[in-house]
C-alpha cells in the first residue's frame, strides 16, 4: 500500500516545495506550490494558496470546505481543466500544467476519468456510445475485455443499447462510472457524484466507487458536501481560504460532520 496523501502532508515534505520538486513516479496526481489567482489588482481573488499535495495511485481522497473554499478550483487544476497562476500538476507523470490547452485535452482523455453530479450523459447516445465517447474522442479502439469487465462491474450488462432517458439517475451514474473506467485512467475525479440520488442510491454509487479503488486499484479524488460520501475516501483534506487547513485520516462519517461542523459556525 502507497503513503497515504496525509501522511506526506502532515510531515510537510510538499508544503515546503519550491515548484522545482521531481514528479513522483508512485503518484497518481501530485500538487506542488499550486497557486491560482483569479482576476488581477483589487479584484484579486486567491482562489488556491500554495497548494501541495500528492494522490498515490491506488488512492481515494475526499475534498471538503464550506462554499468558496477552493475545492472546484483545486479539481480544475489537478484534473487540467485549467491551468495554475503558478506551481506544478503531474498527472501520472506528465507536468499537465506546462501543457497548452489542446495537449491538455490530449491527456485528459487518455490519463483522466470524471464523474459529475448531473451525470452529463449524452441524450441521444446509447449507454453503450456514452461509455465508448471518450475513447473514441482519443482516437482508440475501446478494449473489449475491459469494456465487458467495467460494463458488468457497474451492473449495466443488461442496458448497454437503452437511451439514458430509459435509465434511473443511479443507473446513469454507473453508465457515468463505467465511461470514466473506460480508459484506465490514471485519476478520476468525481465532483459531488451522488448529490443528486437518495440514500440508498447514493450508498450503492459509493460502495462502487471505494470497490473500484480496491479491486482494481483505481485512483479517484472527490469533491463533496457529504459527510457519508467523504467517509469511503481513504483519507479527507478539508479545504479554507484556498489552502488546505486540515488532512483526516479514515475519518467516519460522525467526526466528519463534526469538522465541518466547526468551519460552518
Ligand atoms: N472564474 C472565477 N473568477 C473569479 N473568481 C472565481 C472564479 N471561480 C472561482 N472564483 C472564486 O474563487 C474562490 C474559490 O472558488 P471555488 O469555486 O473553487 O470554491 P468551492 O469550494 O468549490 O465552492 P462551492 O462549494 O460553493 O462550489 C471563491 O472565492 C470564488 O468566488
Amino acid at each position: 500500500m502507497s503513503a497515504s496523501v496525509s501522511q506526506l502532508i502532515s510531515h510537510g515534505r510538499l508544503r515546503r516545495g519550491t515548484g522545482t520538486t521531481p514528479a513522483d513516479p508512485d503518484a497518481a496526481v501530485q500538487l506542488v506550490d499550486v497557486t491560482k489567482t483569479y482576476g488581477a489588482g483589487d479584484s484579486a481573488v486567491a482562489a488556491l494558496q500554495s497548494v501541495s499535495l500528492r494522490v498515490p495511485r491506488g488512492g481515494f481522497l475526499a475534498v471538503m470546505g464550506r462554499s468558496g473554499s477552493g475545492k472546484s478550483t483545486l479539481l480544475h487544476c489537478a484534473a487540467g481543466l485549467d491551468v495554475p497562476t503558478s506551481g506544478t500538476v503531474t498527472i501520472g507523470g506528465t507536468a499537465v500544467s506546462r501543457l497548452n490547452e489542446t495537449q491538455r485535452t490530449v491527456v485528459r482523455r487518455q490519463h483522466v476519468g470524471f464523474i459529475f453530479q448531473s451525470y452529463n450523459l449524452i441524450p441521444s447516445l446509447s449507454i453503450q456510445d456514452n461509455i465508448t465517447l471518450p475513447l473514441r474522442l482519443a482516437g482508440e479502439l475501446p478494449d473489449p475485455d475491459w469494456l465487458r469487465t467495467v460494463v458488468e462491474r457497474v451492473g449495466l450488462a443488461g442496458y448497454l443499447h437503452r437511451m439514458p432517458s430509459e435509465l434511473s439517475g443511479g443507473q446513469q451514474q454507473r453508465a457515468a462510472i463505467a465511461r470514466a473506467l473506460a480508459s484506465r485512467p490514471d485519476v478520476i475525479f468525481a465532483d459531488e457524484p451522488t448529490g443528486a440520488l437518495d440514500l440508498s442510491t447514493a450508498t450503492a454509487v459509493l460502495d462502487l466507487l471505494r470497490d473500484l479503488v480496491t479491486e482494481f486499484g483505481q485512483t479517484v479524488v472527490m469533491v463533496t458536501h457529504d459527510p457519508l460520501a467523504a467517509s469511503y475516501a481513504d483519507d479527507t483534506v478539508v479545504m479554507l481560504d484556498g489552502r488546505i487547513d486540515q488532512v483526516l485520516q479514515r475519518p467516519d462519517a460522525a467526526t466528519l460532520a463534526a469538522v465541518l461542523g466547526g468551519y460552518h459556525r
